[in-house]
């Protein structure tokens, strides 16, 4: 089944294209990466599907709903890890999770029960009761993810989930993903090559806000006579004309 359809998505910031015209089709369970050079549209493409920004013109359905038409219900679906922090800093780690789940409609036990499994899940009982502004960069990503999935949504969107972090960070990071794939849908944009080649099922490369490939690494390689995914995302991201 299909979780995500665009239908010629654009968005202009008055004379500036961000995303141009993009038809996109993502398969629910699917872990998908945006990838492509600053600029290229990502993060834009993101804030339209979750809602955060009007496309300018076309669409895009979200498990049955048009984010045009119906935005209220695309969101119960969703839920979005953004670049930047979504934690409250002076809130502990506990304090987080049940605010989110409160907000989500929880009445307390039930944010209770929900924010002791997340703390499991995401093995984040060590740091519990720590103020989320003492935490590192790594474990505020990682509870910043653990809010977005406290809602139970369908689609989750990964903007950049982990920027800065040390390589240690960053697996515990790929971990937490990989146990994920396949139960929910998840959009992941990234910087790191080896990371969308390593989590994603398939991956779509964005050049000047137009999409210039999408399939598996390997795929992309065979496309373009490259033997590294470094050397088809170069070929792909820097090409001047829609392939
Ligand atoms: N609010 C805005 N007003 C004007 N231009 C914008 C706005 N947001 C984005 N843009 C422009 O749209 C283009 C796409 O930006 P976007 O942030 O989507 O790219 P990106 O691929 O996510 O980049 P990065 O990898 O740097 O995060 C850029 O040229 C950017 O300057």
């Amino acid at each position: 089944m299909i979780a995500i359809q665009t239908r010629n998505l654009t968005k202009k910031f008055k004379e500036k294209t961000a995303v141009d015209q993009l038809n996109l089709s993502i398969e629910q369970g699917e872990l998908f990466s945006l990838l492509g050079v600053n600029g290229a549209g990502k993060t834009t493409t993101i804030k339209m599907l979750s809602c955060l920004s009007k496309p300018t013109s076309g669409d895009a359905v979200l498990l049955g709903d048009s984010i045009a038409a119906n935005p209220m219900a695309v969101k119960q679906k969703i839920n979005v890890s953004p670049q930047e922090t979504a934690v409250a800093p002076n809130l502990t780690v506990k304090e987080n999770l049940e605010t989110i789940a409160g907000l989500y409609g929880s009445g307390r036990k039930e944010a209770a029960k929900k924010t002791k499994e997340m703390i499991e899940n995401f093995e984040l009982s060590e740091v519990a009761k720590s103020k989320a502004k003492t935490l590192s960069g790594g474990w505020q990503r990682r509870l910043s993810i653990a809010m977005a999935l406290i809602s139970s949504p369908q689609i989750l969107f990964l903007d950049e989930p982990t920027l800065g972090l040390d390589v240690l960070a960053r697996r515990g990071l790929w971990n937490i993903i990989e146990r994920l794939k396949g139960k929910i849908t998840i959009i992941l944009t990234t910087h790191y090559l080896e990371e969308a080649e390593a989590l994603s099922d398939r991956i779509a490369i964005m050049a000047k806000g137009r999409l210039k490939s999408v399939g598996t690494a390997k795929e992309l390689m065979l496309n373009t006579h490259t033997e590294k995914f470094e050397d088809a995302f170069i070929a792909l991201a820097t090409e001047s004309e829609v392939s």
